[in-house]
């Protein structure tokens, strides 16, 4: 039988593993930062289902290798409180897969709101 309290205590420890990133993390400031302004400017814009699609799998992407990422940092920290040339390849391997989603992100971004901007600016004339 399924235990719905246990799945509510997962979902809500899982929550606050978000909230405390952001808090400590200066990187998930600047993804939530982000996150806000590609909502209003595509709320403003108009996006469509589709776009809204992309947008949000790219948004999602950014935020899940985000999570990863310091939890890998949390883990190395753990193991490899001192310098080790390997604690430093798995931290800058899992920034380097924050970094492919982050330029991917403004990739779609940039794909699906260029021409809309576009026909704003050839409309408006
Ligand atoms: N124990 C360690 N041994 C070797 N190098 C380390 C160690 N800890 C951190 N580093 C190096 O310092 C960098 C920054 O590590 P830190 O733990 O401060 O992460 P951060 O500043 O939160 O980085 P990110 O931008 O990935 O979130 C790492 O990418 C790595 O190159």
């Amino acid at each position: 039988m399924i235990n719905f309290s246990k799945a509510f205590q997962s979902i809500s420890t899982a929550w606050s593993g978000i909230i405390s990133l952001i808090k400590e993390e200066n990187n998930a400031k600047i993804h939530a930062a982000s996150t806000i302004l590609v909502i209003i400017v595509g709320l403003n814009i108009g996006f469509m289902a589709i776009e809204w699609l992309w947008i949000s799998l790219a948004i999602a992407g950014v935020w899940v290798a985000e999570l990863f990422n310091s939890a890998l940092e949390k883990i190395t920290d753990l193991v490899a409180p001192e310098y080790h040339p390997l604690a430093k390849k798995a931290k800058d391997f899992a920034a380097g897969a924050v970094l492919v989603m982050a330029i991917w992100a403004a990739f779609v971004f940039c794909l699906i709101s260029f021409p809309h901007l576009w026909m704003r600016l050839v409309f408006s004339n």
